[in-house]
């Protein structure tokens, strides 16, 4: 997607490190203005080339005391000044503008962290209506606060512990919260971007997702000459779904889908696959089975990101293999790889350069975006890139995907590895896991709750425990259940099922699936916990 065709001003959000900073931008797209993030210390001429309105930095784990704590470009505030853009900055991107720009940050008397009650001290436009001595409730999470301001800036709202909780300059047009607007903790913070977004700062929002399919397929067709051929790793999931349906629309039938059996998937998954896209979608698609290519990799290997990494390497020797036969067939190596690759996988992943991730941590190494060799032949088609999964059901609505596509539960390209704790060629832990996730996902189905979560899936542990089965003792397999709900993977919540539904779905399992005589269920949030185990 090119930033610059997009008929809406930009936000550009300039990324320290924040966990939050994905979901600032999230704010921002909901409102219908554009917004991307870059990494905090980008070169100048990256911010300018972008041309935003508005600039926000964001919050992060350094204190701007530290040496090594990142900053902005040399000449940013006197570009931001002499183009007319507005700059707000959030915790830590507030501290850095009064560092910046000559006041003063010191390490807070109290530290402000969680649930907090500001007032405000100046009517002014980042509150729209309200009144001096108006309170609401804020997320606070700093140690650090703004002791002296630079020249030129206001206090307007104020902590209940004294310390400055927003500033602006109307006159440079800087602004500064130190809360966390972004988070729903803070109920009033939507309203206060949209006041500073549309009323402070006049911003024309017009980011619409029919926009956003018409541009992609410029994109594409711009990428793609007209005699080349595209790979496409197709998983039946909702990306990969949407991304084929675009770039088909774009490129018809040098389109070629490739669906690869890992032996990672679940209970039938492969044949529902290709049943399904060729009676609903009609995209012509192959399946590779490479389930002994992958499992014998994965032998005896029980690092989680060793697993993640060896699972990215053999699906692109798979695409490099089927690449060539399709030389064979048409007469022309296809030179392009679509993958359904989204904003949280790159997030999430090593963050690669450019993608504005460099001062936080890498959590998991995703399949298709930190599980990548360095040596790719096929160039990267990921039209998807910049959107969140609600973003992309939203486009393939407008493609015209048919509903059940767009609602399937996501599933991780490294499938059922992240899934078997350990060696995932021990026993047979692949085989009782598919039979306990198909017994789990099928309760939740009759029970009419499948789209209520996000996702659902068991695990396999690998321990044992003592059971009694039909007088017998056993020692046998415990399995988890987790569900959970979120908007966009990123945090998540469990879901809280009936306990009837709890009590029958475990019966069932231990009953017809033989070796497991336990089931607990995972009761933790992403954070703590991430949604996949491993
Ligand atoms: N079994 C597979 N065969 C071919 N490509 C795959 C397979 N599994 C994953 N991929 C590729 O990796 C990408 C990322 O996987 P991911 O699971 O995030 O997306 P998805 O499967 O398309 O959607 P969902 O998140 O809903 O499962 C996919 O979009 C697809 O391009
Ligand atoms: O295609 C994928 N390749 C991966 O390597 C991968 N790892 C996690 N996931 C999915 O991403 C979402 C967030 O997962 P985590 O909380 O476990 O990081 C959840 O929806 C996970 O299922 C992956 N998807
Ligand atoms: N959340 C933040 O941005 C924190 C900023 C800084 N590390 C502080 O503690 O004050
Ligand atoms: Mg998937």
């Amino acid at each position: 997607m090119d930033p610059k065709a997009v008929k809406s001003d930009l936000v550009l959000i300039l990324d320290f490190g924040s966990q939050y900073t994905h979901l600032i931008t999230r704010r921002i797209r909901s409102l219908s203005i554009f917004s991307l993030c870059i990494s905090g210390t980008s070169p100048l001429s990256s911010i300018t080339s972008l041309n935003p309105k508005v600039v926000i930095l964001s919050g992060g784990p350094h204190s701007v005391h530290s040496a090594d704590s990142p900053s902005f470009a040399d000449g940013f505030v006197e570009w931001a000044q002499s183009n007319g853009v507005f700059v707000l900055g959030i915790c830590y991107g507030l501290q850095l503008i009064v560092q910046r720009l000559g006041g003063e940050v010191k390490v807070g008397e109290k530290q402000e962290y969680g649930r907090m009650e500001i007032e405000v001290e100046k009517s002014c436009g980042i509150y729209g209506g309200k009144r001096v001595g108006d309170r609401q409730v804020v997320w606070m999470s700093h140690g650090d606060e703004a002791a002296r301001l630079p020249n030129g800036f206001e206090v307007v709202a104020r902590s209940q512990q004294g310390a400055v909780a927003a500033v602006e300059d109307n006159e440079r047009r800087f602004y500064g919260l130190q809360y966390h607007p972004e988070v729903t903790h803070s109920p009033e913070g939507m309203e206060t971007l949209r006041h500073f977004l549309f009323d402070v700062c006049g911003v024309s929002a017009g980011w619409k997702m029919e926009d956003v399919m018409e541009e992609e397929i410029k994109v594409i067709n711009k990428t793609v000459a007209p005699d080349d051929h595209v790979i496409c790793a197709l998983s039946g999931g909702v990306d990969s779904t949407v991304a084929a349906t675009l770039v088909h629309k774009a490129i018809g039938d040098r389109l070629h889908c490739c669906f690869v059996d890992n032996g990672l998937l679940r209970y039938k998954e492969r044949e529902r696959v290709m049943e399904t896209f060729e009676r609903d979608l009609h995209l012509p698609v192959t399946c590779v089975d490479a389930t002994d290519q992958f499992l014998s990799k994965l032998k005896g290997v029980v690092d989680p990101e060793m697993k993640r990494k060896i699972i990215g390497k053999e699906f692109i020797s798979i695409f490099d293999a089927f690449a060539q036969e399709l030389e064979h067939k048409i007469g022309k190596k296809p030179a392009f790889l679509v993958q359904g690759t989204l904003y949280p996988d790159v997030i999430e992943s090593c963050p690669p350069p450019g993608t504005g991730r460099t001062h936080s941590h890498t959590i998991k190494s995703h399949h298709n975006v930190g599980g990548l060799p360095k040596d790719m032949k096929l160039k990267l088609i990921e039209p998807l890139k910049l959107l969140f999964k609600d973003e992309v059901r939203q486009l393939g609505r407008i493609l015209r995907v048919p509903e059940p596509f767009l609602k399937r539960h996501p599933f991780p390209g490294p499938g059922l590895a992240v899934r078997v704790l350990g060696d995932v060629t021990e026993g047979n832990a692949l085989d009782i896991l598919r039979q306990v996730d198909e017994i789990f996902i099928q309760s939740i189905k009759d029970a009419g709750i499948y789209d209520s979560i996000w996702q659902a899936f068991a695990v396999f542990l690998p321990v044992k425990s003592v059971g009694v089965q039909g007088d017998q003792r056993t020692h046998s397999h415990v399995v988890a259940l987790r569900a959970v709900t979120s908007q966009d993977g990123m945090t998540a919540d469990w879901y809280y099922f009936e306990h009837k539904f709890l009590d029958d779905v475990a019966r069932k399992i231990c009953n017809r699936v033989r070796g497991v005589n336990r089931v607990v269920q995972d009761i933790t949030s992403k954070p703590p916990s991430t949604i996949e185990w491993e």
